[in-house]
């Protein structure tokens, strides 16, 4: 998908509704637990009841890998079912030496080699350029690049001063010479919502995939007022709040009410960017 047509999307669905795919087997209702893959019926019922309010679908890759083959195989079949016009991100935080990111990359991208092919894949900069490198040379795939994250450890490495800039300036402002912005998002957190303002002035123009509203509390009007862009920009993720709405037989019912909940107040954002 590319830059313009994710914008479009965002206009025409009226949402940048990012639906995380952290799909616990622990915490599935049990009347799925007799399903052949219990995993699988879950996430498409969910797929079911948000699509129509939906941008993006995120799946956390650690929940599929702790099942194992079983998790992979489910993994590839939610994938296969996401609707075509939505973006999809594998939420894997990968990133190695060159020929190992080589094939991270390809893991994510390449059909051929384990039957998946995301638009995108989340990766950690802080092994440099050559780590990043090879997720950047699939043509029409996207990198989503960790720069401040919304987990209260980000101060550790993230928030520290190097020279005059923190060091997430420093991967922003390094990042732009490998990639522009038709190929690379930014992930911030919402709980980072102050940053902001500073975050647009170093990337304009760039998507940013913002986690942490819903259970790790951040404010989707912040977010949405600081981040917005003429061209929609944003991919706001929620994943718990709306997958584990409800533990009962009514789970995708109340998953629907959550993910339409958050997309009405982000078409509410979306007319003011219109408006403006
Ligand atoms: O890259 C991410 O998606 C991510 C970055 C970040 O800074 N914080 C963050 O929570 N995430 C992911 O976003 C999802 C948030 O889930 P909930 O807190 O349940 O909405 C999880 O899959 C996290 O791994």
């Amino acid at each position: 998908m590319t830059y313009s047509e994710l914008s479009n999307l965002i206009f025409q669905k009226q949402s940048y509704l990012c639906v995380g795919l952290d799909t616990d087997p622990r915490k599935l209702p049990h009347h799925l637990l007799t399903e052949p893959d219990p995993v699988f019926a879950f996430n498409k019922a969910i797929i079911d009841a948000t699509a129509e309010f939906t941008v993006a679908y995120k799946p956390n890759i650690a929940f599929y890998e702790a099942q194992g083959p079983r998790g992979w195989e489910s993994l590839k079949k939610t994938l296969d079912y996401i609707p075509a016009d939505c973006f999809t991100i594998a939420d894997a935080k990968r990133g190695d030496i060159g020929n190992t990111s080589d094939l991270y990359a390809r893991t994510f991208f390449d059909p051929a080699a384990a039957g998946l092919s995301f638009d995108s894949v989340t990766v950690a900069p802080y092994m440099g350029h050559d780590s990043v490198l090879p997720f950047l040379a699939y043509e029409n795939k996207w990198v989503i690049l960790l720069a401040l994250t919304s987990n209260p450890g980000s101060a550790d490495f993230q928030r520290q001063q190097v020279g005059d800039q923190e060091l997430f300036e420093l991967v922003m402002e390094a990042a732009h010479s490998w990639a522009g912005a038709d190929k690379l998002m930014f992930v911030v957190g919402a709980t980072q919502a102050n940053e902001l303002s500073r975050i647009r002035e170093l990337a304009p123009d760039n998507f940013l995939l913002v986690p942490g509203v819903g259970a790790q509390g951040g404010s989707l009007e912040e977010v949405s007022r600081r981040g917005l862009t003429a061209a929609g920009g944003l991919l706001v993720n929620a994943s718990r709040s709306i997958l584990y709405a409800s533990s009962g037989l009514d789970f995708a019912d109340k998953a629907r009410v959550e993910a339409s909940s958050l997309q009405k107040e982000m078409a509410g954002y979306l007319d003011d960017i219109i408006k403006n």
